[in-house]
C-alpha cells in the first residue's frame, strides 16, 4: 500500500470506491476504525461512506470489483481477506467510527476546548440573523465610529447591508489585516498632481499645428472629473490613440507614462483609504460579533473554523488536542479535497504533517482524493489549487490518476468527452467507458424564456415515465434554489399524484402537523385570524371553525406548549416530537413566533423516494439513473463584492479595493482581476461538468435558445442512443389514475391507534419502539445477525433520545426472532427484495414494509410491534394486497402480518 497518496480523477471513476477500499485495507492491516479519520464534504456523504464500508465488509467475496482492488491495495490474498471477514465486521460495528464532515470535525474540536476562549460547550450552530446583528452593532458604535461608517457609506455610495456583506467575506477568509492610515486630503493632493501632469499633455496637443479637431477635443478638460472621462488615459501609449498619432513623439509619450504613474498613485491612495476605513470598521464588527455570538450562544461554521484555527495556533498543541479528542489519528482519508478551504487546510495541516513527518517504523498513512474539475464551492472558500499545493509542498506524497468511468454509459461518456476535451484552458483527460449504450438528448427549448416555461419539462417527464423509467430514478438538476422551488410547484400542479422530493419540502417547518402547531402558536400570540384559518386548512377543518384550547400557557416551556397543542388536536407524530425537542431552544413564545420560520432542520425520516429536484451544487457526489439538466433560468448575478482577493497558491498576496478603471493603471491589479475572471469562468465550466456527469443511463439537457449557460460548451441539439428503462419494480407507474392527498406521509407518519388501557406516554413510547424496530429492519441490507447489529447501532443514533438501552435490547430480541425464523428465511430464499416500497393506491400513499418477489408471486410482509392482533391491521394489509393485485394482474399475491414479539414471531396470512 502506498502510504501517502493523492488520487486525482474525473467524475464516476471510483474515487469514493477507492476510499472505501483504502479504508478496508487499513482495517485489514490492523488499523483500528477509531484511528482512521475520514473526512467528507457533506453529512450525506459521511453517512453513505460508513454504510458503504459496512456493506462492503458484509458482502466481501461477493463483489469481484471490491475484492480485486482489496487484494491489490492491501497486498493480502483472497483467502487471507475472507478469513478476516467476520472479525472485520465485528470490530467495525463495535468501534467508535471517526467518519465526519470537516465542519463537524472542526466543531468537535471547538466543543472540547471552548472553555479556553470563554464559550459554553452547548453552543448551537446556526447562521447569523444578520439584520439583528447589524442593527445591534450600529447601536453599539461610538459617535466617531458611527460617523466613519456613515461617511464611508456616502463616499462609496454603499448601502449598510453591502458593507456588512464585506465584513462577512473578510470573516470567511480570516486573513491577517494590516491597517495603513491615510489622510483623506492626500487623495485631493494627488488629484492635483494628476491634473498638473495631464495639463502638460494638453498643452502639447494644443500647440501642435497638425492636431486634428478630434485631438483638440480629446484634451478638452479643465478639472480631474473631466479628465477622468477621457478614454485615451486608458491606453498603454499615446501612439495607440489614433487622434494623437500625428502629434505624438517619444518625449510627450514619456510625459504620458508619467501621467499614468500619477494615476496609479491616485488609485492606490484612493483604494488604501477605503480599505483602511473598511478594515477599521471590520475589526470592530468582528469583535462585536464574537461577543454577540457568545451571549446568544451560537456560531456559524465559519466562526467555528476561525476560533479553532486560533486555538490551535495560540492555545493548544497537537498532543493535547489528541489527548482530549480521545484518539490519535494514525490515518487520515479526505474525500472531495478540491472543496477544502485554506482555513480548513490550515486546521488539518498539523495533523497531516504529523503523519507525513512521523516515525517511518510506525504505521501511519495519508490519502486524499478529489477532482479539481468538480470544485464548485469557491464562493464558500473552496480552494481547488490546494490539491496540487499539498503535493508540491510534500514530495513524499505520490500521485495517481484514474481514467475509466464506471458510472455512465458509453454514449454519455463520449458526449462529455467531446464537450470538455477541446475547451480552451481546461485541464481535461479523456475518460474510458465500460458500460455500453446510454441516451443523450440536447433540447433547445424556446419555452424556457416564455410564459409557460416548464411545459416541455413536464411533457418529457410524462414520456420518461411512460417509457418505463421509475420516477424514483429521475433527478432534475437546476441552477438555483429558486428554480428548484418554482419547478416543484409547477410539477406538483401538473402531476398531483407524483411524489416529488426537494430539499425545501423536507424541512421540518413545512410538515403538515408541525405547520399546524406553528400556526396555532402564532394565533395564540398574535390573535390574527389568518393563523387560525391556516390551522383549520392544514388539519382539514372547516373554514371559520373556532379554536378551542384553554391550556394556560404562561409559565410553560415552548416544548410543553407544542406538546399540549398537538395532544389536544390529536396530531402527535414523530415530526411533532422533533419540534418539541427543538422548541427547547426558544426561551419564550416571543422568540418562538419570530424565529421559528428560520429553522432549517429536516424532517424525521426524510429519505422518502420520489422524483428529485435539486441544485447542481447539491448533486455533487451523487449519481442517478436518469438526469434532466435544466438551463439557468434567470441571469447570473454579477459579482458585486468590492474586494478582490489575490492569492498566490494558498497565501494571500493582496486585497484590492475594486475601483472601475484601476486596471488601466496598475498591472498587479489588472492581473488579479484577470485571474479572478478566469477562476470564475472555471467555476462555470465546473458546474456544467458536475451536472453532466451525474447520469448513469439517460442524460437530457434543456437549454435556452439565447443566453444559455451551455453556450460555453457550444452544445448543439442532438439525440444519441435510446432511453434505458429502470431496473427496479416500478409500482408508481399507476400514478396518474389516483389523486393524492398528502395527509399521511407514509407509514412512519401515521397516527397509531389508541390501544385500550394504555396511557398517553406509553403510547408515545410504544410508537417509538415501533419506529425504531421498523428502522432497524429497513436499514438491514441482509437478514443476518451482523446486519441486524449494525442496523441497531444506526437506530440507536436516531432514537436514543426517546428509548433507553432496555428498549434496544428488546428490539434486538424481537428482530432476532424474525431473522432466525425458518419460515421467513425460506420465503427470502431466491427472492427479489424491496424494502419500504412506496405505493399509490386509491388516493393514498402506502409504504410496504417488505415486498418479496419470486416464482411469479409477490409476498407482502407488514411488521407489527403491537401486542394485539387487530382487525384493522388485517384490513390495512388486505388493502395492500388488493392494490398489488390490481397493479400486477398477472401475478399471484400473498400478504402476511408479522407480529414481532420478544418471545415469538406470530405470522398471520391475510386474505382480501
Ligand atoms: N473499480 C470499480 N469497479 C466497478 N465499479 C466501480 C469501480 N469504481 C467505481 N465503481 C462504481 O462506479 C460508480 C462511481 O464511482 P464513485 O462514486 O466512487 O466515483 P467518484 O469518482 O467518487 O465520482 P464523483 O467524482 O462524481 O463523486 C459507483 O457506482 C461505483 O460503485
Amino acid at each position: 500500500m502506498k502510504r501517502y497518496l493523492a488520487l486525482k480523477a474525473s467524475a464516476g471513476s471510483g474515487k469514493t470506491f477507492a476510499l472505501t477500499v483504502r479504508y478496508i485495507s487499513l482495517l485489514l492491516k490492523g488499523a483500528n476504525a477509531s484511528e482512521i479519520l475520514t473526512l467528507t464534504f457533506t453529512n450525506k456523504a459521511a453517512l453513505e461512506m460508513s454504510q458503504r464500508i459496512y456493506k462492503t465488509l458484509q458482502t466481501l467475496g461477493v463483489d469481484e470489483a471490491y475484492l480485486g482492488e482489496l487484494i491489490r491495495v492491501s497486498g493480502f490474498s483472497k483467502e487471507e481477506i475472507l478469513g478476516k471477514k467476520s472479525f472485520l465486521i465485528k470490530s467495525f460495528s463495535n468501534a467508535t467510527i471517526s467518519i465526519f464532515t470537516i465542519d463537524k470535525f472542526v466543531n468537535k474540536i471547538l466543543r472540547e476546548f471552548c472553555g479556553y476562549i470563554g464559550i459554553s460547550d452547548d453552543f448551537d450552530i446556526k447562521n447569523d440573523d444578520i439584520e439583528l446583528l447589524s442593527y445591534k452593532f450600529l447601536q453599539s458604535l461610538d459617535e466617531n465610529s458611527f460617523k466613519d461608517l456613515v461617511e464611508f457609506s456616502n463616499y462609496e455610495r454603499k448601502k449598510f447591508n453591502s458593507i456588512f456583506e464585506l465584513f462577512k467575506s473578510l470573516i470567511e477568509k480570516n486573513e491577517h489585516i494590516n491597517l495603513l492610515e491615510i489622510d483623506g486630503s492626500f487623495i485631493n493632493l494627488q488629484k492635483e498632481n494628476v491634473l498638473q501632469q495631464a495639463f502638460k499633455i494638453k498643452e502639447h496637443f494644443l500647440n501642435c499645428a497638425n492636431a486634428s479637431n478630434s485631438a483638440i477635443k480629446a484634451v478638452d478638460f479643465t478639472n480631474f472629473e473631466e479628465l477622468f472621462e477621457k478614454t485615451w488615459i486608458e491606453k498603454d501609449s499615446l501612439f495607440d490613440y489614433s487622434y494623437f498619432k500625428k502629434c505624438a513623439n517619444d518625449e510627450i509619450n514619456q510625459e504620458f507614462l508619467n501621467l499614468k504613474e500619477e494615476f496609479k498613485n491616485y488609485y492606490k491612495l484612493r483604494a488604501t483609504y477605503s480599505l483602511n476605513k473598511i478594515f477599521k470598521l471590520y475589526l470592530e464588527f468582528k469583535e462585536y460579533k464574537l461577543n454577540f455570538n457568545k451571549i446568544k450562544n451560537y456560531f456559524e461554521f465559519n466562526d467555528i473554523s476561525n476560533l479553532v484555527y486560533e486555538l490551535l495556533n495560540q492555545k493548544i498543541n497537537r498532543d493535547f488536542l489528541y489527548f482530549r479528542l480521545d484518539s490519535t489519528y494514525q490515518h487520515i482519508l479526505i474525500d472531495e479535497f478540491q472543496d477544502t478551504s485554506i482555513l480548513q487546510y490550515k486546521i488539518l495541516k498539523p495533523l497531516i504533517e504529523e503523519i507525513l513527518s512521523g516515525d517511518e517504523t510506525k504505521f501511519k498513512t495519508f490519502f486524499y482524493v478529489g477532482d479539481p474539475k468538480q470544485s464548485i464551492y469557491r464562493f464558500r472558500g473552496g480552494k481547488r489549487e490546494l490539491f496540487d499545493y499539498v503535493l508540491k509542498t510534500n514530495p513524499i506524497i505520490e500521485l495517481e490518476h484514474l481514467d475509466t468511468n464506471y458510472r455512465s454509459c458509453k454514449n454519455i461518456i463520449d458526449f462529455v468527452n467531446s464537450a470538455f476535451f477541446n475547451l480552451p484552458n481546461y485541464d481535461y483527460q479523456q475518460q474510458e467507458s465500460i458500460r455500453k449504450d446510454g441516451c443523450v438528448e440536447v433540447i433547445e427549448d424556446e419555452n424556457l424564456q416564455n410564459e409557460d416555461k416548464f411545459l416541455n419539462i413536464s411533457l418529457k417527464i410524462d414520456e420518461l415515465i411512460n417509457s418505463g423509467i421509475n420516477p424514483n430514478d429521475i433527478a432534475i438538476l437546476c441552477y438555483t434554489n429558486g428554480d428548484v422551488l418554482e419547478l416543484f410547484y409547477y410539477l406538483k400542479e401538473k402531476f398531483p399524484n407524483l411524489k416529488i422530493k426537494t430539499d425545501m419540502t423536507s424541512k421540518l417547518i413545512n410538515q403538515q402537523n408541525v405547520k399546524a402547531v406553528i400556526n396555532a402558536i402564532k394565533y395564540i400570540y398574535f390573535g390574527e385570524d389568518i393563523y387560525k384559518e391556516n390551522f383549520n386548512a392544514l388539519l382539514g377543518r372547516k373554514l371559520l371553525t373556532s379554536f378551542e384550547f384553554d391550556f394556560e400557557i404562561s409559565q410553560k416551556s415552548m416544548s410543553q406548549i407544542v406538546y399540549e397543542l398537538a395532544k389536544h388536536f390529536d396530531i402527535i407524530d414523530e415530526n411533532i416530537v422533533k419540534l418539541m425537542d427543538i422548541a427547547t431552544i426558544y426561551n419564550n413564545i416571543v422568540d418562538f413566533v419570530y424565529e421559528i420560520d428560520k429553522l432549517e432542520t429536516s424532517i424525521e425520516n426524510s429519505q422518502d423516494n420520489g422524483l428529485q429536484i435539486l441544485t447542481v451544487f447539491k448533486s455533487k457526489g451523487l449519481e442517478f439513473h436518469t438526469v434532466i439538466v435544466l438551463d439557468r433560468i434567470k441571469r447570473k448575478n454579477f459579482d458585486k463584492s468590492s474586494l478582490l482577493f489575490d492569492y498566490e497558491n494558498i497565501g494571500l498576496k493582496n486585497i484590492f479595493y475594486k475601483i472601475s478603471g484601476y486596471e488601466n493603471f496598475d498591472l498587479e491589479y489588472k492581473k488579479a482581476q484577470e485571474k479572478e475572471k478566469n477562476l470564475s469562468l472555471d467555476d462555470d465550466k465546473n458546474v456544467l461538468y458536475v451536472a453532466l456527469t451525474r447520469a448513469k443511463n439517460n442524460l437530457i439537457i434543456f437549454k435556452k435558445a439565447k443566453s444559455s449557460a451551455f453556450d460555453i460548451l457550444g452544445l448543439s441539439v442532438c439525440k444519441i442512443g435510446h432511453l434505458s428503462q429502470s431496473e427496479t419494480l416500478s409500482l408508481d407507474r399507476k400514478i396518474k389514475k389516483i389523486s393524492y392527498t398528502p395527509i399521511y406521509l407514509g407509514k412512519q407518519e401515521q397516527k397509531i391507534v389508541n390501544e385500550k388501557g394504555v396511557e398517553e406516554d406509553e403510547i408515545l413510547k410504544a410508537r417509538y419502539f415501533g419506529l425504531a424496530t421498523h428502522y432497524v429492519l429497513e436499514m438491514m441490507s441482509e437478514f443476518t445477525i451482523s446486519s441486524m447489529l449494525y442496523a441497531i447501532n444506526l437506530s440507536k443514533a436516531r432514537y436514543s433520545n426517546y428509548l433507553d438501552d432496555m428498549d434496544f435490547i428488546k428490539i434486538e430480541k424481537v428482530v432476532n426472532n424474525l431473522v432466525e425464523n425458518s419460515c421467513f428465511q425460506s420465503l427470502l430464499e431466491n427472492s427479489k427484495i424491496v424494502h419500504e416500497q412506496a405505493l399509490m393506491y386509491k388516493e393514498e400513499l402506502k409504504i410496504l414494509d417488505l415486498l418479496l418477489f419470486k416464482d411469479d408471486c409477490f409476498y407482502i410482509i407488514d411488521y407489527k410491534t403491537t401486542r394485539q392482533i387487530l382487525d384493522e391491521h388485517k384490513i390495512q394489509v388486505s388493502y395492500y394486497k388488493k392494490a398489488i393485485s390490481d397493479i400486477f394482474t398477472n401475478h399471484n399475491v400473498k400478504a402476511y402480518l408479522f407480529y414481532l414479539k420478544e418471545d415469538s414471531l406470530d405470522i398471520v396470512e391475510v386474505e382480501v
